[in-house]
């Protein structure tokens, strides 16, 4: 099952499309993708492999599917702590941190001392629309992980990564290889270069849109919202 790829460019304007003729909210997609990225979580790190899971998120929206899906996990019994050094005003973003804050899902400042002790990382920093140098104050971040052996789920893609031409060659993110990735709605250019277990989540796309897109609806099994590619090129 080799997807197809769907560019920057086409990722927001396919989004776009999805929130205006197709109907959505936004607050759905990111559910949808959220959770998504908690049964990733689940298959990768079944809780008695370790509950304690540190979201990194970002200001944008890889970041709320981070704050999703570390909701999710709460529920499924993991040990969430969330580093959320950017906090914009938009009310999403304040309502799902609400959200974690009255489950008593732990905010930290400072992200050495979680990383040092969790059993896995999200990896929900920068998604589709991250361009350029990584900035303040991500590169000590990115860095970390980067140098860290703690397993990493990268959500739609690893950050610091460019989308179209993948892992770059110097900075805070060289040689950042995370353990796996789930790409939301469809795989990006960068998979290409991605040397982990692969999950493709966000079950959220028609038929129609997937060809006008040229995309691939992937065949998902059952009530699952993701489906491990490599897996399936395996039973094929
Ligand atoms: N249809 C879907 O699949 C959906 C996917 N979702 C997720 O949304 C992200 C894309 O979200 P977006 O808000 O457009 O952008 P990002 O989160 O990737 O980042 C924007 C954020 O980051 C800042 N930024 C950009 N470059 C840099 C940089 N070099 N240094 C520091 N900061 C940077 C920028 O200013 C913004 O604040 C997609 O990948 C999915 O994860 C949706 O949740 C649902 C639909
Ligand atoms: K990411």
């Amino acid at each position: 099952m080799a997807l197809r790829t769907l560019s920057a460019r086409n990722a927001a304007a396919l989004d776009k499309e999805l929130m205006s003729t197709g109907a959505f909210s936004i607050d759905q997609l990111m559910e949808l993708a959220g959770l998504s990225v908690s049964q990733a979580v689940f298959k990768l790190q079944p809780p008695q492999k370790g509950r304690r899971i540190l979201v990194a998120c970002g200001p944008g929206n890889n970041g709320g599917d981070g704050l999703v899906a570390a909701r999710h996990l709460w529920h499924y019994g993991y040990q969430p702590t969330v580093y959320y050094p950017k906090q914009p005003k938009n009310e999403l973003y304040q309502r799902l941190t609400t959200q974690l804050r009255d489950l008593d899902v732990p905010f930290t400042e400072d992200f050495p001392a979680a990383l040092a002790q969790t059993d896995h990382v999200v990896d929900a920093i920068f998604g589709f629309s991250f361009s350029g140098e990584v900035r303040e104050p991500f590169p000590a971040v990115i860095r970390a992980l980067a140098e860290s052996r703690v397993p990493v789920l990268a959500v739609d893609a690893p950050s610091s990564w460019n989308i179209e031409a993948g892992p770059p060659s110097e900075g805070p993110g060289a040689g950042f290889q995370p353990e796996a990735l789930i790409s939301l709605t469809a795989p990006k250019p960068l998979v290409k270069w991605f040397q982990g277990r692969h999950f493709v989540g966000g079950r959220f796309l028609s038929k129609a849109v997937a060809d006008k897109y040229e995309l691939d609806v992937p065949p998902y099994e059952g009530i699952d919202q993701i489906i491990e590619v490599g897996v399936q090129e395996q039973k094929l």
